[in-house]
Protein backbone atom coordinates (compact mmCIF):
# COMPACT_ATOMS: atom_id res chain seq x y z
CA UNK A 1 0.00 0.00 0.00
CA UNK A 2 1.26 3.88 -0.65
CA UNK A 3 2.63 5.00 2.35
CA UNK A 4 0.46 7.99 2.63
CA UNK A 5 -1.71 6.99 5.53
CA UNK A 6 0.21 9.13 8.14
CA UNK A 7 -0.31 12.63 6.18
CA UNK A 8 -3.44 14.76 6.45
CA UNK A 9 -5.28 14.18 2.93
CA UNK A 10 -6.43 17.14 1.04
CA UNK A 11 -9.77 15.91 0.79
CA UNK A 12 -11.31 13.57 3.04
CA UNK A 13 -14.99 11.80 1.96
CA UNK A 14 -16.94 9.11 3.34
CA UNK A 15 -20.27 8.25 2.06
CA UNK A 16 -22.49 6.21 3.70
CA UNK A 17 -24.91 6.47 0.33
CA UNK A 18 -25.61 8.62 -2.50
CA UNK A 19 -28.84 8.30 -3.83
CA UNK A 20 -30.11 10.00 -7.04
CA UNK A 21 -33.16 11.79 -7.27
CA UNK A 22 -34.98 8.68 -9.34
CA UNK A 23 -34.49 6.56 -6.33
CA UNK A 24 -30.76 5.30 -7.99
CA UNK A 25 -27.91 4.33 -5.65
CA UNK A 26 -24.98 5.99 -7.42
CA UNK A 27 -22.60 5.22 -4.42
CA UNK A 28 -22.41 3.65 -0.73
CA UNK A 29 -20.48 2.70 2.31
CA UNK A 30 -17.62 4.58 0.24
CA UNK A 31 -14.09 6.01 1.34
CA UNK A 32 -12.02 8.17 -0.27
CA UNK A 33 -8.73 10.26 0.11
CA UNK A 34 -6.83 12.21 -1.87
CA UNK A 35 -3.15 13.14 -0.62
CA UNK A 36 -0.93 16.05 -0.96
CA UNK A 37 1.44 15.38 -4.20
CA UNK A 38 0.12 11.77 -5.54
CA UNK A 39 -2.19 11.02 -8.46
CA UNK A 40 -4.58 8.51 -7.80
CA UNK A 41 -6.92 6.52 -10.98
CA UNK A 42 -10.32 5.62 -10.65
CA UNK A 43 -11.34 2.56 -12.28
CA UNK A 44 -13.71 0.27 -12.47
CA UNK A 45 -16.89 -0.76 -14.92
CA UNK A 46 -19.79 1.19 -16.76
CA UNK A 47 -21.49 2.41 -13.99
CA UNK A 48 -19.52 1.42 -10.93
CA UNK A 49 -20.00 4.39 -9.21
CA UNK A 50 -16.34 6.54 -10.31
CA UNK A 51 -18.46 10.15 -12.07
CA UNK A 52 -20.70 9.81 -8.50
CA UNK A 53 -17.45 9.80 -6.40
CA UNK A 54 -15.73 12.13 -8.07
CA UNK A 55 -19.01 14.98 -8.57
CA UNK A 56 -18.65 14.71 -4.61
CA UNK A 57 -14.99 15.54 -4.21
CA UNK A 58 -15.66 19.59 -4.82
CA UNK A 59 -19.86 18.62 -3.29
CA UNK A 60 -21.26 18.89 -6.56
CA UNK A 61 -23.25 15.89 -5.48
CA UNK A 62 -23.45 15.91 -1.44
CA UNK A 63 -23.66 12.14 0.44
CA UNK A 64 -27.49 11.28 1.79
CA UNK A 65 -25.61 10.68 5.42
CA UNK A 66 -22.38 11.36 5.28
CA UNK A 67 -19.56 14.02 5.15
CA UNK A 68 -16.45 15.76 3.08
CA UNK A 69 -13.47 17.00 4.69
CA UNK A 70 -11.32 19.80 2.46
CA UNK A 71 -8.44 20.38 3.99
CA UNK A 72 -9.43 19.30 7.35
CA UNK A 73 -12.44 21.58 6.67
CA UNK A 74 -16.33 20.13 7.04
CA UNK A 75 -18.16 21.33 4.01
CA UNK A 76 -21.86 22.24 4.27
CA UNK A 77 -24.26 24.43 2.63
CA UNK A 78 -22.23 27.56 3.70
CA UNK A 79 -18.98 26.74 2.36
CA UNK A 80 -18.88 24.72 -0.46
CA UNK A 81 -16.90 27.48 -2.48
CA UNK A 82 -14.36 26.48 -0.19
CA UNK A 83 -14.49 22.68 -2.08
CA UNK A 84 -14.85 24.38 -5.61
CA UNK A 85 -11.83 26.74 -5.01
CA UNK A 86 -9.10 23.59 -3.52
CA UNK A 87 -10.85 20.83 -6.35
CA UNK A 88 -11.04 21.42 -9.99
CA UNK A 89 -13.35 19.51 -11.68
CA UNK A 90 -12.66 18.64 -15.76
CA UNK A 91 -15.45 17.14 -17.16
CA UNK A 92 -15.70 14.21 -19.45
CA UNK A 93 -18.27 16.27 -21.99
CA UNK A 94 -15.91 19.58 -22.39
CA UNK A 95 -19.52 21.15 -23.67
CA UNK A 96 -20.23 21.48 -20.08
CA UNK A 97 -17.57 23.44 -18.86
CA UNK A 98 -17.56 25.88 -21.69
CA UNK A 99 -19.51 28.53 -21.88
CA UNK A 100 -18.32 31.90 -22.76
CA UNK A 101 -17.71 33.18 -26.36
CA UNK A 102 -14.17 32.95 -26.62
CA UNK A 103 -11.57 30.48 -25.06
CA UNK A 104 -9.78 33.33 -23.35
CA UNK A 105 -13.65 34.55 -21.84
CA UNK A 106 -14.11 31.18 -20.86
CA UNK A 107 -11.02 31.01 -18.57
CA UNK A 108 -11.70 34.27 -17.44
CA UNK A 109 -14.83 33.24 -16.16
CA UNK A 110 -14.17 31.29 -12.71
CA UNK A 111 -11.45 34.22 -12.02
CA UNK A 112 -14.50 37.04 -12.65
CA UNK A 113 -16.76 35.17 -10.74
CA UNK A 114 -14.47 35.20 -7.53
CA UNK A 115 -13.87 38.75 -8.03
CA UNK A 116 -10.15 39.25 -9.50
CA UNK A 117 -10.25 41.94 -12.23
CA UNK A 118 -10.73 41.69 -15.78
CA UNK A 119 -7.16 42.88 -16.53
CA UNK A 120 -5.71 40.43 -14.26
CA UNK A 121 -8.11 37.69 -14.90
CA UNK A 122 -6.99 37.90 -18.47
CA UNK A 123 -3.38 37.57 -17.94
CA UNK A 124 -3.85 34.97 -15.16
CA UNK A 125 -5.79 33.32 -18.22
CA UNK A 126 -3.59 33.09 -20.79
CA UNK A 127 -0.77 31.70 -18.49
CA UNK A 128 -2.83 28.70 -17.51
CA UNK A 129 -3.65 28.66 -21.21
CA UNK A 130 -0.26 28.53 -22.15
CA UNK A 131 0.68 25.85 -19.14
CA UNK A 132 -1.60 23.55 -21.39
CA UNK A 133 0.11 24.83 -24.60
CA UNK A 134 -3.60 26.18 -25.67
CA UNK A 135 -2.46 30.03 -25.84
CA UNK A 136 -2.87 29.62 -29.57
CA UNK A 137 -6.75 28.82 -29.30
CA UNK A 138 -7.07 32.19 -27.30
CA UNK A 139 -9.63 33.43 -29.45
CA UNK A 140 -11.21 30.79 -30.83
CA UNK A 141 -14.75 29.67 -30.07
CA UNK A 142 -15.00 27.32 -27.69
CA UNK A 143 -18.25 25.24 -28.94
CA UNK A 144 -15.89 24.25 -32.49
CA UNK A 145 -12.91 23.15 -30.86
CA UNK A 146 -11.81 19.90 -31.57
CA UNK A 147 -11.92 17.25 -28.13
CA UNK A 148 -8.82 17.06 -27.65
CA UNK A 149 -8.78 21.11 -27.70
CA UNK A 150 -11.69 21.62 -25.74
CA UNK A 151 -10.03 18.96 -22.81
CA UNK A 152 -6.95 21.45 -23.12
CA UNK A 153 -9.33 24.45 -22.83
CA UNK A 154 -11.31 23.03 -19.58
CA UNK A 155 -7.96 21.98 -17.59
CA UNK A 156 -6.78 25.64 -17.97
CA UNK A 157 -10.13 26.80 -16.57
CA UNK A 158 -9.71 24.76 -14.29
CA UNK A 159 -5.74 25.07 -13.62
CA UNK A 160 -6.34 29.19 -13.41
CA UNK A 161 -8.06 28.94 -10.14
CA UNK A 162 -5.22 27.23 -8.19
CA UNK A 163 -6.57 24.28 -6.91
CA UNK A 164 -4.90 21.98 -4.76
CA UNK A 165 -6.58 18.70 -6.74
CA UNK A 166 -7.71 18.77 -9.89
CA UNK A 167 -10.26 16.22 -10.78
CA UNK A 168 -10.55 14.79 -14.18
CA UNK A 169 -13.17 12.59 -15.42
CA UNK A 170 -12.15 9.80 -18.32
CA UNK A 171 -9.61 12.54 -19.47
CA UNK A 172 -8.70 10.55 -22.64
CA UNK A 173 -12.40 9.67 -23.81
CA UNK A 174 -12.50 9.88 -27.39
CA UNK A 175 -9.13 11.25 -28.05
CA UNK A 176 -6.37 9.93 -30.68
CA UNK A 177 -2.81 8.34 -29.82
CA UNK A 178 -1.29 11.61 -30.16
CA UNK A 179 -4.08 14.37 -28.33
CA UNK A 180 -4.18 11.39 -25.36
CA UNK A 181 -0.40 11.67 -25.37
CA UNK A 182 -0.40 15.67 -25.10
CA UNK A 183 -3.01 15.30 -22.19
CA UNK A 184 -0.68 12.89 -20.11
CA UNK A 185 2.22 15.27 -20.99
CA UNK A 186 0.00 17.95 -19.26
CA UNK A 187 -1.47 16.25 -16.63
CA UNK A 188 2.25 14.73 -15.43
CA UNK A 189 3.01 18.78 -15.74
CA UNK A 190 0.17 19.91 -13.15
CA UNK A 191 1.48 16.81 -10.97
CA UNK A 192 5.10 17.76 -10.81
CA UNK A 193 3.95 21.59 -10.19
CA UNK A 194 2.59 20.12 -6.84
CA UNK A 195 -1.41 19.57 -7.77
CA UNK A 196 -3.10 16.11 -6.80
CA UNK A 197 -4.96 14.20 -9.52
CA UNK A 198 -8.00 12.45 -9.55
CA UNK A 199 -8.88 10.73 -12.56
CA UNK A 200 -11.29 8.01 -13.94
CA UNK A 201 -10.60 6.20 -16.63
CA UNK A 202 -11.92 2.59 -18.62
CA UNK A 203 -7.39 2.75 -19.79
CA UNK A 204 -5.80 0.41 -17.10
CA UNK A 205 -2.71 0.73 -19.39
CA UNK A 206 -3.26 4.51 -18.63
CA UNK A 207 -4.22 3.96 -15.11
CA UNK A 208 -0.40 2.32 -15.00
CA UNK A 209 1.49 4.76 -16.15
CA UNK A 210 0.67 7.44 -14.47
CA UNK A 211 -0.89 6.51 -11.13
CA UNK A 212 0.71 6.10 -7.70
CA UNK A 213 -2.90 4.94 -6.63
CA UNK A 214 -5.45 2.68 -7.86
CA UNK A 215 -8.78 2.85 -6.25
CA UNK A 216 -11.00 0.04 -7.96
CA UNK A 217 -14.54 0.47 -7.41
CA UNK A 218 -17.80 -1.95 -8.13
CA UNK A 219 -21.77 -1.33 -7.83
CA UNK A 220 -21.02 1.87 -5.95
CA UNK A 221 -18.50 1.53 -3.77
CA UNK A 222 -14.58 1.34 -3.19
CA UNK A 223 -13.81 -2.22 -3.44
CA UNK A 224 -9.96 -2.37 -3.59
CA UNK A 225 -6.96 0.21 -3.22
CA UNK A 226 -3.02 -0.16 -3.35
CA UNK A 227 -0.43 0.92 -5.90
CA UNK A 228 -0.49 -0.10 -9.72
CA UNK A 229 1.23 -3.51 -8.83
CA UNK A 230 -0.50 -4.39 -5.39
CA UNK A 231 -4.09 -3.66 -7.75
CA UNK A 232 -2.72 -4.66 -10.95
CA UNK A 233 -1.80 -8.25 -9.95
CA UNK A 234 -4.55 -9.07 -7.80
CA UNK A 235 -6.62 -11.25 -10.33
CA UNK A 236 -9.39 -11.91 -7.51
CA UNK A 237 -10.04 -8.08 -7.12
CA UNK A 238 -10.06 -7.57 -11.16
CA UNK A 239 -12.46 -10.28 -11.80
CA UNK A 240 -14.93 -9.08 -8.93
CA UNK A 241 -14.58 -5.48 -10.50
CA UNK A 242 -14.99 -7.23 -14.45
CA UNK A 243 -11.46 -5.64 -15.47
CA UNK A 244 -8.65 -7.02 -17.10
CA UNK A 245 -5.17 -6.67 -16.54
CA UNK A 246 -3.10 -4.09 -18.67
CA UNK A 247 -0.97 -5.25 -21.59
CA UNK A 248 2.66 -5.12 -19.57
CA UNK A 249 0.65 -7.71 -17.06
CA UNK A 250 -0.84 -9.31 -19.29
CA UNK A 251 2.40 -10.26 -21.72
CA UNK A 252 4.45 -10.75 -18.70
CA UNK A 253 2.19 -13.19 -17.59
CA UNK A 254 2.17 -15.04 -21.15
CA UNK A 255 5.82 -14.87 -21.89
CA UNK A 256 6.30 -16.42 -18.26
CA UNK A 257 8.60 -13.83 -16.73
CA UNK A 258 8.88 -10.32 -14.27
CA UNK A 259 7.05 -12.54 -10.98
CA UNK A 260 10.20 -10.41 -8.83
CA UNK A 261 9.54 -7.13 -11.02
CA UNK A 262 5.88 -7.71 -11.79
CA UNK A 263 5.76 -4.86 -14.71
CA UNK A 264 2.38 -3.02 -15.43
CA UNK A 265 3.63 -0.19 -17.28
CA UNK A 266 5.54 -0.92 -21.33
CA UNK A 267 8.72 0.43 -19.84
CA UNK A 268 8.92 -1.76 -17.07
CA UNK A 269 7.89 -4.66 -19.58
CA UNK A 270 10.77 -3.95 -21.77
CA UNK A 271 13.42 -3.57 -19.16
CA UNK A 272 12.03 -7.04 -17.39
CA UNK A 273 11.90 -9.25 -20.90
CA UNK A 274 15.34 -7.84 -21.93
CA UNK A 275 16.95 -9.05 -19.31
CA UNK A 276 15.61 -12.22 -19.82
CA UNK A 277 18.21 -14.39 -21.27
CA UNK A 278 17.07 -16.52 -24.42
CA UNK A 279 13.72 -14.89 -25.13
CA UNK A 280 14.53 -15.07 -28.70
CA UNK A 281 12.41 -11.50 -29.24
CA UNK A 282 13.54 -7.93 -27.56
CA UNK A 283 10.68 -6.79 -25.60
CA UNK A 284 9.65 -4.28 -28.25
CA UNK A 285 9.11 -7.22 -30.35
CA UNK A 286 7.27 -8.85 -27.91
CA UNK A 287 4.93 -6.05 -27.72
CA UNK A 288 4.78 -5.09 -31.63
CA UNK A 289 3.08 -8.67 -31.22
CA UNK A 290 0.83 -8.16 -28.83
CA UNK A 291 -0.72 -5.30 -30.34
CA UNK A 292 0.11 -6.92 -33.80
CA UNK A 293 -2.53 -9.60 -32.35
CA UNK A 294 -4.83 -7.51 -31.51
CA UNK A 295 -4.02 -7.67 -27.77
CA UNK A 296 -7.41 -7.24 -26.07
CA UNK A 297 -8.01 -3.75 -24.30
CA UNK A 298 -8.00 -3.11 -20.36
N1 LIG B 1 -28.27 11.49 -12.63
C1 LIG B 1 -28.48 10.20 -12.32
N2 LIG B 1 -29.71 9.76 -12.02
C2 LIG B 1 -29.94 8.45 -11.70
N3 LIG B 1 -28.98 7.52 -11.65
C3 LIG B 1 -27.73 7.90 -11.96
C4 LIG B 1 -27.40 9.25 -12.32
N4 LIG B 1 -26.09 9.32 -12.58
C5 LIG B 1 -25.59 8.08 -12.39
N5 LIG B 1 -26.57 7.23 -12.01
C6 LIG B 1 -26.44 5.80 -11.66
O1 LIG B 1 -25.49 5.68 -10.61
C7 LIG B 1 -24.66 4.53 -10.82
C8 LIG B 1 -23.21 4.94 -10.90
O2 LIG B 1 -23.05 5.73 -12.08
P1 LIG B 1 -21.70 6.48 -12.42
O3 LIG B 1 -21.99 7.38 -13.59
O4 LIG B 1 -21.17 7.12 -11.19
O5 LIG B 1 -20.77 5.28 -12.85
P2 LIG B 1 -19.36 5.32 -13.62
O6 LIG B 1 -18.49 4.34 -12.93
O7 LIG B 1 -18.86 6.71 -13.73
O8 LIG B 1 -19.80 4.76 -15.03
P3 LIG B 1 -19.15 4.97 -16.50
O9 LIG B 1 -17.84 4.27 -16.51
O10 LIG B 1 -20.16 4.27 -17.36
O11 LIG B 1 -19.07 6.45 -16.74
C9 LIG B 1 -25.19 3.86 -12.09
O12 LIG B 1 -26.11 2.86 -11.70
C10 LIG B 1 -25.90 4.98 -12.82
O13 LIG B 1 -26.96 4.49 -13.62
Amino acid sequence: MSGKKDETPLVDLRCGAHTYPDGTVGMHDAEFQVYPDEVVALVGANGAGKSTLMEHLNATLVPDDGELLVKGTPIDEDNKSLARKEVGFVFQDPDTQLVAPTVLDDVMFGLQNYGVPDEEAREKAKEALSTVDAGHLKDRIPHYLSGGEKRLVGLAGVLVLDPSVIVLDEPLAGLDPERSRLIIERIRDVHEDGVSVVLSTHDLDFAAEIADRVCVMEDGNVVGRGTPREVFYNDGLLRRANLHPPTAVRVARDAGVGKEMKPVTEDELVEVLEGEPGLGMTGTEVLQADSADGGEDG
